[in-house]
C-alpha cells in the first residue's frame, strides 16, 4: 500500500501533510489494504520512499507514540511489531515522498474499539470506509457506524471513499446492494464514491485511490 500511495501522491505538489483514516467494522480488510504490500512486496525496500510504522495499543499507549516510533525505526524490531499490528489495535503508516508527507491511520473495527474512532477525526482530510461485501448480516451495523461518523462535526465536508472489499468471494454483494445497504445516496454534503475492490488480489484499488487523489487535489 505504501508503494501505491507513494506512486499516486507523487503528482501532488507542496508540503502539506494529508491525513487519512481507514475505518470500518472488524474483519472488513482495512489492515490488509494498508499493509499487505509492505509485508510481502518490494515496496518496503524501496529507497526513495521512507516508511515508518508506529503502533498504538488503545488510548493508554498514546503517550508512548514517540517511544514506539523509535522502536519501530530499528529494523530488527520492526517485523515483530508489524505482525502484532495485524492482530490488535491501531496502526499508522507515514509515507514520505520527496516533499510530501502522507499519514494513513488504520483504526481497529472491533465493537470495543469503535468508540475510539472519534479521537482520530480531528484534521482528517479524507475517510476511507471499508466494508466486507460478503458479510451481509452486518451491512446494517456498518450503515449505522457510517451514519454516526458522518454526523461528526470534525468530519464536516470531508470526502469519503467507500471500499466494498472482498469482491473475490462468490457471495459478495454488488455495488448497488452495498450502495442501498449503506444508504450512500443520502450523502449530499461531501464528495463520496464507492469502489468494488479485493484487498487480497489488489483489484480495484488503483482506481479507488486515483479518485481519492483527484478529490483531494480539487
Ligand atoms: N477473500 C478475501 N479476504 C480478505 C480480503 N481482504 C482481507 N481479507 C481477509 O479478511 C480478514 C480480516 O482482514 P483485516 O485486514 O485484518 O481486517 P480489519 O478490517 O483490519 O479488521 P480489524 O483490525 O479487526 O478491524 C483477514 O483474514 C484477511 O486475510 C479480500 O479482499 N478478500
Ligand atoms: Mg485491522
Amino acid at each position: 500500500m505504501g508503494f501505491v500511495f507513494s506512486k499516486l501522491f507523487k503528482g501532488l505538489m507542496g508540503t502539506e501533510q494529508m491525513r487519512i483514516i481507514i475505518i470500518g467494522l472488524d474483519n472488513a480488510g482495512k489492515t490488509t489494504i494498508l499493509c499487505n504490500q509492505n509485508y510481502y512486496g518490494q515496496s518496503f525496500l524501496q529507497t526513495d520512499c521512507i516508511l515508518m510504522k508506529q503502533f498504538l495499543l488503545y488510548q493508554v499507549m498514546i503517550n508512548c507514540q514517540a517511544l514506539m516510533a523509535f522502536i519501530l525505526s530499528i529494523s530488527e524490531f520492526r517485523a515483530v511489531f508489524l505482525i502484532y499490528i495485524i492482530a490488535v489495535g491501531f496502526n499508522v503508516e507515514t509515507v514520505t515522498y520527496k516533499n510530501l508527507k502522507f499519514q494513513v491511520w488504520d483504526l481497529g473495527g472491533q465493537t470495543g474499539l469503535r468508540p475510539y474512532w472519534r479521537c482520530y477525526y480531528q484534521d482528517t482530510n479524507a475517510v476511507i470506509f471499508v466494508i466486507d461485501s460478503a458479510d451481509k448480516e452486518r451491512v446494517e451495523v456498518a450503515r449505522q457506524e457510517l451514519e454516526l461518523m458522518l454526523q461528526e462535526e470534525e468530519l464536516k465536508g470531508v470526502p469519503v471513499l467507500v471500499l466494498a472489499n472482498k469482491q473475490d468471494l462468490p457471495n459478495a454483494l454488488n455495488d448497488q446492494e452495498i450502495c442501498s445497504g449503506l444508504g450512500l445516496t443520502s450523502i449530499k454534503n461531501r464528495p463520496w464514491s464507492l469502489f468494488k475492490i479485493s484487498a487480497m488480489n489488489g483489484t480495484g484499488l488503483q482506481e479507488a485511490f486515483e479518485w481519492l487523489v483527484d478529490t483531494l487535489k480539487s
